[in-house]
């Protein structure tokens, strides 16, 4: 039995109803009637727990009203169903999804086809609540609160504006449910109704009467405890999405793509960064420093030996005392074949007139010589640089059989029919041009028409025998180069060879040329320091030539760290100096990277911004939606607690779903781009990790903080 007492019920002051007592029996019909307004759907809030005006509340010898506030939704959940005037249906379920829940939620083990056949429920189970009238929105209301299988059942007006047909599938549908010993209460002004009850209520002149009483002593349906598993409610949550319209559906679309596209972003900015600092440790934090001709300031460093002036002392000196110069050491750059740096004082032929053809060649352990490169051309383009002694190269070295001799480039062997292994215990064969002599008075580059002397070295073919110390990576050691075959010697051999041959007197030598209108009789006469008396009339043109010793006209200057490399090569610059443009193009690509870096950076931040916008519009939207679910999860019984808590799991399946989308679609992408060879990209796992981060901003903190606001609303 259920005991009710109420005070008088007053809203702003008006009086609508007296305070009274209630006493409704299970397996009865317990009618409320009375006119419009009169206060029926006031007094059946009170039983559904409302208490605004409630004064007492027993049910079974239980006092409800002591009951805290969760107890009360679990006394909801176990013992009662209540239809409103207007029932509450999920918008996004089939009236199909409605009952499979209630059944899945409450276990339900009535016989439940009965009832949907009185109800008249089979053919709207397709059917969506907004596709359905009042009457059957009612119908299946009713089936609902039978569904939940409770003792309590509240019906608020159950036929009110319906017609005759729906009318009385509900009057059939009373008929049963009376006979389950269920406590029924109906508000209703329906006669056919009315005239079924066992006790009936009626409210007149702001009193509630009890017009009449037919107690049959009937017992209470046996209460069957229902397990509360909120697990089970998730998966009808996912059918909310059914209804999506177009532009949500295109909106997730899009955010899918942005978060994917964020994600790349971040990993190419990753790349670039990458690339950055991978190009940063290959320009290594040296350059080759030198002064250009006066006249030819744009003639690059090219290790022809022409083109460069010796740098004084003092220079030297304040190469060293620019800030983060670590070291400065002469270098010595040649190509082998420019014959013009073996114009010397004392004679004037070509090289193979003097020395014949230019060779390189190889002497295994077993003394067998070989022509080391394959063409003469390959012989004229071999260059020359040295390294220094004591100096790690270690990054450049690909095979070091640790050894005093040279190191070749790896453009130079792998044109020989020779394992890099094969070249250990091996010796290489060359003519060495050793730097003798500078002067300016032989070479000349053409500058707006104008002939511009340049700086020449001088030097002597001397044939060495040098063992090989080891190969390259690739065809730099240390300082970058544009030249493929590379040999590398080493400093102090060079130094030793200088030694030998180097002149320690100016020199200075007059050309002077007889031209003649018969060529046989035209000459050519070399005078040392001076000229004949009579010279100047006997020749048609005499050029004088300054021979000064040799000096280096190269430095490898080491900084000590590459950041620093810019701020060095201002300084050298200021002085008139230059340095080998490889390190300007690493900067430029380092710069280049740094706003690619920049760009990705912005453009990522953008459309992260945006999704974040999408979403929320998109969730502002679905607000009330949310919402509505709240309460009618609370309406079935669920606490305020347990709905947060179905709420936070379903917005972390959502996360884990969107992080799932995402992941994938990128490991497309990346799977796609690998088969195709666009990028030397991997995935990484640290982008799972920005997907899942993203995710949960999108589907769980502002779905939640949205839902929040919406409490305090
Ligand atoms: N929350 C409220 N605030 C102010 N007045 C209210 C509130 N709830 C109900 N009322 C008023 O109390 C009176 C009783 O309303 P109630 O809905 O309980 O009547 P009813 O008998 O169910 O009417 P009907 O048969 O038309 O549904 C009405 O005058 C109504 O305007």
């Amino acid at each position: 039995m259920l005991k009710f007492s109420f005070q008088d019920i007053k809203f702003n002051n008006h009086f609508i109803l007296a305070s009274h007592n209630m006493e409704i029996y299970p397996g009865e019909l317990t009618i409320l009637c009375g006119e419009s307004g009169s206060g029926k759907t006031t007094l059946l809030q009170e039983l559904t727990l409302h208490q605004v005006f409630t004064k007492s509340y027993i049910y079974q010898d239980i006092d409800i009203l002591s009951l805290s506030d969760d107890e009360k939704r679990d006394f909801i959940f176990q013992h009662m169903a209540y239809v409103a005037q207007e029932p509450d249906l999920l918008e996004d379920l089939t009236i199909e999804e409605h009952i499979e829940m209630y059944q899945t939620l409450f276990s339900s083990k009535n016989n439940f086809e009965k009832y949907q056949t009185l109800l008249g429920i089979e053919q709207l189970k397709r059917q969506y609540p907004a596709q359905l009238s009042v009457g059957e929105k009612k119908r299946v209301a009713l089936l609902l609160a039978v569904l939940k299988d409770t003792d309590i059942i509240i019906l608020d007006e159950p036929t009110a504006s319906l017609d005759l047909e729906n009318a009385e599938m509900i009057y059939r549908f009373l008929n049963e449910l009376k006979d389950f010993g269920k406590i029924i209460i109906i508000s209703t002004h329906d006669e056919n109704i009315i005239k079924k009850a066992d006790t009936r209520y009626k409210i007149e002149h702001k009193k509630l009467i009890l017009e009449y009483a037919n107690h049959h002593e009937e017992k209470l349906q046996e209460h069957q405890h229902k397990q509360k598993n909120i697990h089970l409610v998730q998966k009808y949550l996912n059918y909310i999405h059914h209804h999506d319209t177009k532009y949500a559906k295109i909106i997730k679309g899009v955010s899918i793509i942005c978060i994917v596209f964020l994600t790349l972003s971040t990993q190419f900015s990753g790349y670039a960064t990458e690339i950055n600092s991978s190009s940063m440790k290959d320009i290594s934090s040296t350059m080759i420093v030198y002064k250009p001709d006066d006249g030819a300031q744009s003639h690059s460093y090219d290790g022809s030996g022409l083109g460069q002036v010796p740098l004084s002392d003092s220079q030297i000196n304040d190469i060293k005392q620019i800030p983060h110069v670590d070291s400065v050491e002469w270098r010595y750059d040649c190509v082998l074949g420019n014959i013009f740096s073996l114009y010397l004082p004392y004679h004037y032929k070509s090289l193979e007139e003097e020395h014949g053809e230019l060779k390189a060649s190889i002497i295994d352990k077993d003394q067998n010589k070989k022509d080391f490169l394959r063409s003469k051309q390959e012989i004229y383009e071999m260059h020359i640089s040295t390294y220094l002694d004591g100096k790690d190269y270690a990054n450049d070295i690909d095979l070091d059989f640790h050894q005093d001799g040279v190191y070749l480039s790896n453009d130079m062997v792998s044109t020989f029919k020779m394992s890099k292994e094969e070249f250990k215990d091996v010796k290489i064969q060359i003519q060495v041009y050793v730097p003798v002599y500078y002067q300016k008075d032989t070479s000349s580059i053409e500058i707006d028409q104008r002939e511009i002397p340049l700086t020449q070295v001088s030097c002597i073919p001397v044939e060495v025998e040098l063992p090989i110390a080891g190969i390259l990576k690739g065809n730099d050691m240390e300082t970058s180069t544009m030249y493929g075959n590379m040999i590398y010697i080493k400093r102090s051999t060079m130094e030793n060879l200088i030694n030998e041959y180097k002149e320690t007197n100016s020199k200075i030598v007059y050309e002077a040329f007889l031209n003649t209108d018969d060529p046989s009789k035209d000459k050519i006469d070399l005078f040392y320091d001076t000229l004949p008396e009579n010279a100047e009339k006997e020749y048609s043109e005499i050029y004088k030539i300054n021979y000064q010793p040799w000096k280096p006209t190269a430095y490898t200057v080491e900084v000590d760290s590459p950041i620093h490399m810019s701020e060095v090569l201002k300084q050298l610059n200021e002085m008139g100096l230059s340095a080998s443009n490889s390190y300007a193009n690493y900067y430029a690509i380092s710069e280049g990277t740094k706003s690619l870096q920049r760009m990705l950076q912005w453009t990522s931040l953008i459309a992260g911004l945006m999704i974040i916008l999408m979403i929320t519009l998109m969730k502002l939207n679905e607000r009330n939606q949310m919402i509505h679910v709240n309460s009618y999860l609370k309406n079935l019984g669920y606490t305020d607690k347990e709905v947060i808590r179905i709420k936070r799991r379903y917005y972390q399946k959502s996360t884990i779903k969107l992080a799932v989308t995402c992941s994938t679609f990128t490991a497309a992408i990346f799977f796609v781009n690998r088969f195709m060879n666009y990028l030397p990209t991997s995935f990484h796992i640290q982008m799972i990790f920005i997907i899942i981060f993203i995710a949960s901003i999108v589907e769980f903190i502002i779905p939640i903080l949205i839902e929040r606001g919406a409490h305090h609303d």
